[in-house]
């Protein structure tokens, strides 16, 4: 329906076509701002080994694809389970064996081929609106790759800047995802011959500045007159908009600051200052739901990745009586861009601020492991002290999931034994055989090339699936994990940890003890440094007998 909705207001010619929506300052502009008109990414993930290692980014991939969407009052129009599966193909990673990724286009030419190739049987399916690959391009792999297949490409960091910017609702966090595309755009100001021969920024050269020095001005050299040439009249625009944005975040900055301060003066029914607790955590791994739940409160939550990129402040009253600030706060992501990290100082300054740290990770992940590191990374990138670190407290979250996946994996054994005998009982009627060939030829077809295939210097592309367009999203977002249960008990560290599910509400109780817990201890300990502190402070200082002496003489 709302598909439907979109198309028709296409063809009445209201929207203009998404490459010629570029803004010459924008990010790589492939967003639509119509909500119910999210843009359709075609998935190029490189392939990784082994399997376990690619089947999570892939599904992260496909997730970020279908995330980019435009909110309106902090919501979303479609449901993200509605959308698609996005088209997309596992192709050869450029470094596979040792290798390196070509400077022109990143992938071989082989590759590249193929991917053209899918990308326009993908669009006898539907518009396809960008090409999102799954890597770190380079300004002139990505504008090659643009050119050679005639569509906007946006590479990983390129699709979280545009993901934030298209979620971003209040003021603040709306600069700050802003300066972060500026500061991407910047890095990617590469010229490029545009259709017509001339030179260009972006594919349609919607970019394109004239510039006194730079055409037309009648000479070269010292006679080319006084001017900027494209490149430095683009530099200076971006810098220009940037000291502009800085100089409103630094406002924001300062407001959040006067706001830490007076609660911190703030003193609760119980004689207490009013300690402020940050939630972080991956993207997904249920912070907003679990601060919703925790404060009884309606916070937004989704399965779009950075469904929340404005931070949010509930109170909640612990076990002890004490009221505490829960914050819940922008996601982290592996790769997350720099700029990204950069440009929300404000907002993470909340984080490095806080009293106390409480880690959720989504324990049915299958790369938990890897969720877990790149957050403590991200958290000593903006300067969390290692004292914080070590006192922070660890959720494992959605045990409610693990719950279902350990009875998935009974049900499934369950089942294979059932098989089993099953088989035993054809080999008994001399059925066996016949089996066998179904299975083989089973295998065959799945390792039957694709049309579109065509064998490059590069190798084929390994997995293809561009007929998936209509198919359903899977019901979990990073997959289903096989060990989870494993990965969690591996995953035992000496801190603090509760395993709670937000949507049930197990281990939530447990969760406010902890935190009550720790808060205290850390009062206490704190209260005694002042103790000792202000003992050596006052102790008033008098020289020892011998030194009176030597003075006296
Ligand atoms: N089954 C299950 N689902 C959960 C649980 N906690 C959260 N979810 C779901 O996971 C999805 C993501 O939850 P959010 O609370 O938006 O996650 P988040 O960490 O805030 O994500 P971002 O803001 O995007 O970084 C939502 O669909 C939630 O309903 C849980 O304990 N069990
Ligand atoms: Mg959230």
């Amino acid at each position: 329906m709302l598909r439907l909705l979109s198309e028709a207001v296409r063809r009445r010619g209201h929207l203009p076509s998404l490459i010629g929506r570029r803004a010459a300052l924008g990010t790589a502009g492939v967003r639509n701002r119509d909500p119910t008109d999210p843009p359709r990414l075609f998935v190029v993930q490189p392939r990784l080994r082994p399997d376990s290692a690619l089947e999570p980014k892939l599904n992260e991939a496909l997730c970020l694809a279908n995330s980019l969407e435009e909110q309106r009052e902090g919501f979303f129009a479609t449901d993200f389970f509605d959308k698609g599966l996005p088209p997309h193909a596992v192709v050869q990673n450029p470094f596979a064996r040792g290798r390196v990724a070509r400077a022109d286009t990143y992938f071989g030419p082989g590759t590249v081929d193929n991917v053209k190739c899918l990308l326009n049987e993908a669009e006898t399916k539907g518009d396809v609106d960008a090409v999102f690959v799954n890597a770190i391009l380079s300004g002139v792999q990505q504008r090659n790759l643009e050119r050679i297949w005639g569509k906007p490409v946006l590479d990983r960091v390129g699709l979280i800047i545009e993901i934030f910017n298209a979620h971003a609702f209040t003021k603040e966090a709306k600069l700050q995802a802003e300066l972060a595309a500026l500061m991407y755009k910047k890095t990617r100001l590469v010229r490029v011959r545009g259709l017509d021969g001339r030179l260009a920024f972006g594919v349609g050269g919607e970019a394109e500045v004239v510039s006194a020095r730079g055409r037309g001005s009648g000479g070269r050299g010292f006679i080319s007159g006084a001017g900027e040439t494209e490149l430095q009249l683009q530099r200076r625009r971006i810098l220009e908009r940037r000291s502009h944005l800085l100089s409103q975040i630094k406002e924001v900055r300062r407001t959040r600051a006067l706001q830490r301060a007076a609660r911190k003066r703030q003193e609760g029914a119980d004689g207490l200052g009013l300690a402020t607790v940050a939630v972080v955590g991956y993207t997904n791994a249920g912070k907003s739901t679990l601060v919703g739940e925790l404060s009884q409160t309606d916070l937004y939550s989704d399965d779009r990745l950075f469904a929340t990129v404005d931070p949010r402040l509930r109170s909640v009253i612990l076990p002890s009586g004490r009221k505490v600030l829960l914050s819940d706060t922008v996601g982290f992501i592996s790769d997350l861009p720099v700029q990204l990290v950069e440009a929300f100082h404000a907002t993470l300054e909340e984080v490095v601020e806080a009293d106390l740290l409480v880690h959720v990770l989504d324990s049915s992940a299958p790369n938990l492991e890897d969720h877990r590191s790149t957050v403590l990374q991200v958290l000593e990138q903006i300067g969390v002290s290692e004292e914080k670190l070590r006192d922070m407290i660890e959720v494992w979250n959605k045990i409610d999931l693990q719950d279902e996946q350990e009875e998935r994996e009974e049900d499934h054994l369950l089942d294979a034994e059932n098989e089993e005998q099953e088989a035993d009982s054809e080999v008994e009627a001399g059925e066996l055989e016949d089996k066998n060939i179904m299975d083989d030829d089973y295998q065959e077809g799945n390792e039957t090339a694709t049309e579109c295939d065509q064998g490059g210097d590069d190798g084929p592309i390994e997995f293809t699936d561009v007929s998936s367009l209509g198919e359903e999203m899977p019901s979990d977002k990073t997959g289903k994990p096989s060990k989870a249960a494993d990965i969690c008990s591996s995953f035992a560290r000496e801190g603090p940890h509760v395993r709670t599910s937000a949507v049930t509400g197990v281990g939530l109780q447990e969760l406010l003890e902890l935190i009550d817990e720790k808060l205290t201890f850390q009062e206490d300990k704190s209260r005694a440094e002042k103790v000792v502190e202000h003992g050596t402070f006052y102790r008033k200082w008098r020289p020892p007998h011998g030194d009176n002496a030597a003075v006296a003489a």
